[in-house]
Order: structure tokens, then sequence, then C-alpha cells
């Protein structure tokens, strides 16, 4: 755990030197118990935790729908717009549905004033989930969700203010430019983020590659985030409470993090040979190999051929020389070594570096896709609701006598 690439991962996560540490020595215990196979059954692993009719993960297929409708099909021919629709209103736009929905988060870009404040007085040395989950939270008091019947209305706000919320702080506190974040023509989520990040309107290779990426991350069942935020919705709590709490587990590099971490990793490496004898003394030192290996996939993630297959045509468009040879060989190691195959954050890494987004803002571009699979579950969940409260397995001490404090050793 002493590894150059740990300390990548720990200086992309924070600057706070307690977190981490706590987060390196949190991954070295789950290993070690991991070791003594003390983790059986935890994580709730194999366990349901309730019913959903948004997402299959790792049944029949590819493994992984929307609503019913195949990843593969999606990542082909839908525009992220169109999926964001289908998680959210439940079935499929029509042409004029899907242009007036473009129309209406278009024309919703503009950040409230004390919004802007708010990101200006964060540093430039802030982790940017950081600045989303504070962006979000902030909204929620401008923007504030009285009744349930907003809730259509308050995600759409956040879905096309998400983009805005980064951009805005990034070009503040990185280039000293505040972003007229309204000021747009492009009609896609994931143009408006590339054209707001570089004042430069993305080429068409770009649009396409985001929309796929941002139809990827958009849902997947009972993951770590999406549960959090069924949980918070479970006690009847208001949209952004549900969204800034989910924000805060898809930051954690076993999460969406990974992306980053997997950046890192595979960025110290300049050639084949180099990522070779890097992940095998990885694996002898018990790394976690960022962006491999998922809780429910046990053979594949069927979205990593799809991102993977964008990489490969970015790196010939920037005339990479080896970036996308390194990646190959690592999904290869894993592969051979421990059976592990990339998960969807494995290539999602390369392909953004690609299109020259910064490493520590890849992270918060799946916050702005998974907003949707987030806020249909908190939907879901209000349609039907029990509070999330399940019971523990009690470990702790038996009776123990009251002692008073002075006779404390
Ligand atoms: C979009 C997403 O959130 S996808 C997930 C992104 N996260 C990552 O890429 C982080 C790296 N991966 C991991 O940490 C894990 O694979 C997780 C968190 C995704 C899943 O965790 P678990 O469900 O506990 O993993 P699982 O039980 O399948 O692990 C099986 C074995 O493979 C090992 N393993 C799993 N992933 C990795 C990895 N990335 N590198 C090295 N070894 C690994 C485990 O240590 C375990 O070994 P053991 O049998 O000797 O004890
Ligand atoms: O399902 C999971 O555990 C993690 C994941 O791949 C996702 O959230 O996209």
């Amino acid at each position: 755990m002493t590894s150059l690439y740990c300390h990548r991962i720990k200086s992309s996560q924070s600057n706070n030197v307690k977190y981490k540490e706590s987060v390196m020595s949190a991954i070295a215990v789950t290993d070690s118990q991991k070791d003594k196979k003390a983790l059986n059954g935890a994580g709730l692993r194999g366990q349901s935790a309730g019913t959903t009719s948004l997402c299959t993960v790792g049944q029949s297929g590819t493994g992984l729908t929307y609503r019913g409708y195949d990843i593969t099909d999606l990542a082909h021919h839908a525009e992220f717009e169109e999926v964001a629709y289908l998680l959210l209103k439940g079935q499929l736009p029509t042409q004029r549905e899907l242009d007036n929905y473009k129309q209406a988060l278009q024309t919703a870009r503009g950040l409230p004033s004390a919004l802007c404040l708010v990101l200006e007085a964060i540093p430039a040395s802030a982790h940017p989930m950081d600045v989303m989950r504070t962006g979000c939270s902030m909204l929620g008091n401008l923007d504030q969700e009285y009744d349930f019947s907003e809730q259509g209305d308050k995600t759409d706000t956040l879905l096309a203010l998400l983009p805005a919320i980064i951009c805005y702080w990034y070009r503040y506190s990185h280039h000293g430019v505040r972003i007229n974040t309204a000021n747009s023509t492009q009609d896609s989520i994931g143009g408006y983020f590339l054209e707001m990040l570089t004042d430069e309107a993305p080429s068409e290779l770009y649009k396409k590659v985001m929309h796929c990426s941002l139809v990827l991350y958009a849902e997947h069942e009972f993951n770590a985030s999406t549960f959090t935020a069924r949980v918070c919705a479970s006690t009847l709590s208001d949209l952004h409470s549900c969204i800034t709490a989910a924000i805060g587990s898809l930051r954690g590099p076993l999460h969406g993090g990974a992306n980053e971490a997997a950046m890192a990793m595979i960025e110290q490496w300049q050639s084949a040979e180099q990522a070779e004898a890097g992940t095998l003394e990885m694996l002898a030192n018990k790394d976690k190999i960022m962006g491999f290996g998922h809780a429910i996939y046990r053979e594949s993630d069927p979205r990593n051929a799809l991102i993977k297959e964008w990489s490969r045509k970015l790196s010939q468009d920037v005339n990479d020389t080896h970036l996308f040879e390194v990646s190959e060989k690592v999904e290869q190691i894993m592969k051979r070594e421990k059976g592990l195959f990339p998960n969807a954050d494995f290539f999602h890494a390369s392909a953004y570096h690609f299109m020259g987004i910064p490493t520590k803002l890849f992270t918060p571009i799946f916050v702005m896709s998974r907003v949707t699979g987030w806020a249909a579950h908190v939907f879901e969940q209000r349609e039907n609701n029990r509070i999330i409260r399940p019971s523990a397995d009690y470990q702790g001490p038996e009776h123990q006598d009251w002692l008073p404090i002075e006779q404390r050793l």
C-alpha cells in the first residue's frame, strides 16, 4: 500500500492527509479480511433489498437493461437525453417529445447568482466531487422541493445545472474566468459540458462519445450510490438531499472514483512492457487494480466493450502512441493473472483523457449522467415507500456494569 500509484489515488481523492490514509487503510483491511475469508455475506451481497422496474444487471443477454432495453442497443442508437427521458418518464420519447425535452434542459442552464458566489468561494484545490456535492446541496436551498409533485421539474433543473456547476467552478478557480453557463448552442448535455470546459464547440466525434459514455453511466440498479439515494428517499426526505448523499457515495474509489484512479495508474506507464511489469508488481503487493472487478458481474461488464471501442477510435484520432496499448496490456494481464475483467470505469479513463478532459473531472461526468438513475430510483421509492432500516448482528461486549468516571482507568 505504499506504491506511487497508491499515493496518486490518495492525492486525487483529497488533500486531507487523514482522509487519504484512512481510505488506503480501509482498502488494506478489506484485503486482509478477505484473506481470512471473513467477508462472506458482507456488503449485502446477493441479497435482494427491494424491487425495481428500472434496470437489470447481470441477467440474460449482455446483462444490462434499462426498462427492458438492452444497453448495447441504447449505446449504439440513443442520445443520452433519450435515455434520461426513458428512465425519468417511463418510456422512450417521440421525436417531438425529445426535441421539447432537450429545449427545456437547454433553457434551464443559467446558474442562480447565489450559487455562483458559493462556487467562487471553493478553492481550486478542492476535489471536484466535493464541488458537485456542495453545488447540489446549495441548489436545494435555492430551488427547494416543497412537494413531491415537483420532483420531475427539480430533476430536470439538476440535470441541466450539474454540468454548469462543475464547469463554472473549474473555469473560475483554475482560469479566473466567469463563464456564462446559459450561453451555449449545444443541444446535448455532453456537448454542452465540453464546450463550457474548453470554450470551443466539440467535434461530432466527441459529442458521440459523450452520448455513449453518459448512456452507459446512467443507471445500474442497487449500486452503492443509488442505494444511498433510496435510503435517503425512504425517510421521505427531499430530492436534493437524496442526490447530495448519492454524490458522496459515488465519490469513493471503489465506486465512481475508480475512473480517476485508473487514469492515475495507466499514465505512469509509457509502454506495454512497463504496464505488464507495473501491474504484476501491484498484484504482488496486493494492491487493488482500479477499474477491474465488479460486485455483480462475474464474467464481463457489458459496458466495457462499448466504451473501449470509443477509446480505440479516439486513440487513433489523437495519434496516441501508447496509452491505449498500455490499457489493453493491463486488461490482458488481469485476465491472465486474476481472471478479472475491466468494469465500466477502466476504458473511460483513456477515452476521457484522449478528449482532453482533466482527470479530476472524470467522476463529476459520472454524476451528470447517474443523476437520472438516482432520481428515477427516488421516484420509485416514493411510489411504494417503507423506511429502509435493516438489522445488524451484534458482536460487541455482553452486559457491563456502569462505572462512575472517577473509577475508570
Ligand atoms: C462503476 C463502478 O462503480 S464499477 C466498480 C468500480 N470500482 C473499482 O474498479 C475498484 C476496484 N474493484 C474493486 O475494488 C472490487 O472489484 C469491487 C469493489 C468493484 C467489487 O468488490 P467485491 O464484490 O468485494 O469483489 P469480489 O468479491 O468479486 O472479489 C473477488 C476477488 O477478487 C479480488 N479483486 C476484486 N477486484 C479486484 C481488483 N480490482 N484488483 C485486484 N483484486 C481484485 C478480491 O480481492 C477478491 O479476492 P479473494 O477472492 O482472494 O478474496
Ligand atoms: O453496480 C455497481 O455496484 C457499480 C456499478 O457498476 C455502477 O454503479 O455503475
